[in-house]
């Protein structure tokens, strides 16, 4: 992540003194994504990952959080909130919203097989029905209303032919939400980004899943196709890796078996997966924020999966 705000040990020091975590020796920050700012804190108590959220407003942060607090409390591993002497999970540091998460054990797999996707599909499905009692609502944000909205703002830096792709891509996807297949998707709270570096293993053994702030309710399709397009591609050539693809999908479906509605969408939110990050990597290109620490994402990478996705049969769910 990108530190966008400073945090200093003297400012940690006293703001920690809120939680039950003991007195702050150390915080360092982290310096891999591009949506806030984190660090890695020490206390006399152990480490954990302090978050101060950049662009998301106060009001968001209860469903990231609480999701979080609600699936570890049902046996998901992903970073458990920790509250203040008040209860509270999200409490402001030097003007920002900011929280205090548990820190996961492991390594990112950047080098996914299908041993490893086969636990992110297992993992992802049972997150998915352990979230479906979970009683906030908030969409997801970087759905197919901030598709509508960002295209136009980033058609001016494009050439015509990738504009062309943009606009022809985001209209598809448009009637497609329109259709009864698309309407009869099984939908629920979904971590919308399960990108090969939001995942922890020790050894092939899946550790925990987390980075929860693009999560929102949308089609459990539409994230396990946010996960296929990142964990089971050539990362050269965006090129289904067919085992790893089939390894991932056998194991979601065996805790969760597909419906028929499903079958008939899932090209389509292959497609919608991989135009959501498109846009998102040409719409931060484009317009980049001041950062201490900044690694930009290739938003080249995701139009070559897009154009793979529209022209091939994926693997059946
Ligand atoms: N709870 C956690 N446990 C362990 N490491 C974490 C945790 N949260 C974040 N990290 C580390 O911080 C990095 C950036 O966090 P991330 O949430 O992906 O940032 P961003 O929200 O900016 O994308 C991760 O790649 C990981 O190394
Ligand atoms: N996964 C997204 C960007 C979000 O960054 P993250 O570090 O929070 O995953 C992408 O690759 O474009």
């Amino acid at each position: 992540m990108a530190v966008f705000t400073p945090v200093s040990l003297e400012q940690l020091s006293d703001w920690i003194k809120q939680f039950p975590v003991g007195r702050a020796t150390s915080i360092k920050g982290i310096s891999s994504g591009i949506e806030n700012s984190n660090f890695f804190i020490g206390t006399e108590r152990g480490e954990y990952v302090l978050t101060l959220f950049e662009k998301l407003h106060i009001e968001q942060l209860p469903f990231y959080l609480e999701l979080m607090r609600h699936l570890a409390q049902r046996g998901i591993p992903v970073p458990a909130p920790v509250a203040n002497d008040k209860g509270a999970i999200v409490n402001l540091l030097n003007d920002k919203p900011a929280a205090i998460v548990s820190k996961l054990e492991g390594e990112s797999q950047l080098s996914p097989q299908p041993v490893h996707c086969a636990s992110l599909g297992d993992m992802l499905a049972r997150m998915h029905m352990a979230a479906k009692d979970f009683k906030i609502m908030q969409p997801n944000l970087r759905g197919l209303a901030w598709w509508l909205e960002t295209t136009p703002t980033v058609l001016p830096f494009l050439p015509p032919e990738l504009g062309r792709l943009l606009e022809t891509e985001v209209q598809y996807q448009k009637e497609f939400a329109a259709t009864s297949a698309y309407r009869a998707l099984p939908r629920g709270p979904v971590h919308a980004d399960l990108f090969r570096n939001n995942a922890m293993f020790v050894g092939d053994k899946l550790s925990g899943i987390f980075d929860f702030y693009f999560a929102g309710c949308d089609t459990w399709l539409f994230d396990l196709a946010v996960t296929v397009n990142d964990w089971c591609v050539d990362l050269d050539s965006g090129v289904l890796d067919i085992e790893r693809a089939e390894a991932m999908l056998a194991a979601y479906r065996a805790v969760r078996p597909f419906s028929d509605a499903e079958r008939e969408a899932w090209q389509p939110m292959l497609r919608a997966a991989a135009l959501r990050f498109w846009l998102s990597r040409l719409f931060d290109f484009y317009m980049p924020r001041e950062a201490e620490m900044l690694t930009p994402h290739d938003p080249a990478h995701f139009e070559r999966i897009l154009r793979l996705r529209i022209k091939e049969t994926p693997p059946a769910l």
